[in-house]
């Protein structure tokens, strides 16, 4: 499942109403977590938004996101190859937990049924398969988005405070489980968060926005 990409945030700048927003310039490696902190209003959002590609065109920005090497600042969303988790596990309730996991993977993936079932064994819900998503519980949920986000195979992956909604001792596997992956996995990733174990636990570079 290791690739190992890389993503360039180069020479970003975001106004609001003419009025500087934030400016970033970095390189996030394989498997390294760049952690995004910073008061209310200060872009966190926005700037997720600008990298997914669904920034609202209220602001304007400048400077391009490359993915290992190539400029993908002008593709929409879904042909980024950048995954998402959010606070919200947002599974689709319409579909059984392995329904959910094979949702996402790439077209041309040979077993879809036999990945999705070695993707619950990974994450210890092996017998989950045929269950609707309400029944789990919500720390069975959050593992099956990071292993549906895992097994579309992003090549590079945006955590939006994707703990902040789990009991504490839930969010300190949750972190290691979520870290753990991402790290083995080899994909660059930026976590925005509020909370400072969350940055700790990721262990990489923490950028603070200012006000
Ligand atoms: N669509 C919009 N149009 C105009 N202004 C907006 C829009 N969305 C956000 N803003 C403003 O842009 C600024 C940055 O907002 P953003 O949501 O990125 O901050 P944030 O750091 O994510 O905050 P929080 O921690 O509260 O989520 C704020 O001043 C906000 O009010």
């Amino acid at each position: 499942m290791s690739a190992f990409h890389h993503l360039e945030i180069e020479q970003l700048s975001i106004r609001l109403h003419g009025k500087p927003l934030l400016s970033l310039d970095t390189r996030i490696g394989p498997g390294e977590v760049l952690t995004v902190m910073g008061p209310s209003g200060s872009g966190k959002s926005t700037l997720l938004a600008w990298m997914a590609g669904f920034m609202s065109r209220d602001f304007e920005a400048s400077g391009r996101l490359r993915l290992d090497g190539r400029d993908i600042t002008a593709l929409p969303p879904e042909r980024r190859g950048i995954g998402l988790l959010f606070q919200d596990p947002m599974l689709f309730p319409h579909l059984s937990v392995s329904g959910n996991l094979r949702f996402g993977m790439p077209r041309a993936t040979p077993d879809k049924q036999a990945a999705a079932q070695d993707g619950l064994a990974r994450i210890g819900l092996a017998d989950f398969g045929a269950r609707d998503p309400a029944t789990l519980s919500g720390g069975q949920q959050s593992r099956v988005a990071l292993m549906r986000l895992l097994l579309s195979q992003p090549q590079a992956v945006l955590l939006d405070e994707p703990f902040s909604k789990l009991d504490s001792h839930l969010r300190h596997e949750m972190r290691q489980l979520v870290f753990g992956h991402l790290r083995d996995a080899g994909l660059p990733t930026l976590l925005v968060t509020h909370d400072h174990q969350d940055a700790e636990d990721a262990g990489g570079r923490v950028l603070e926005l200012d006000a």
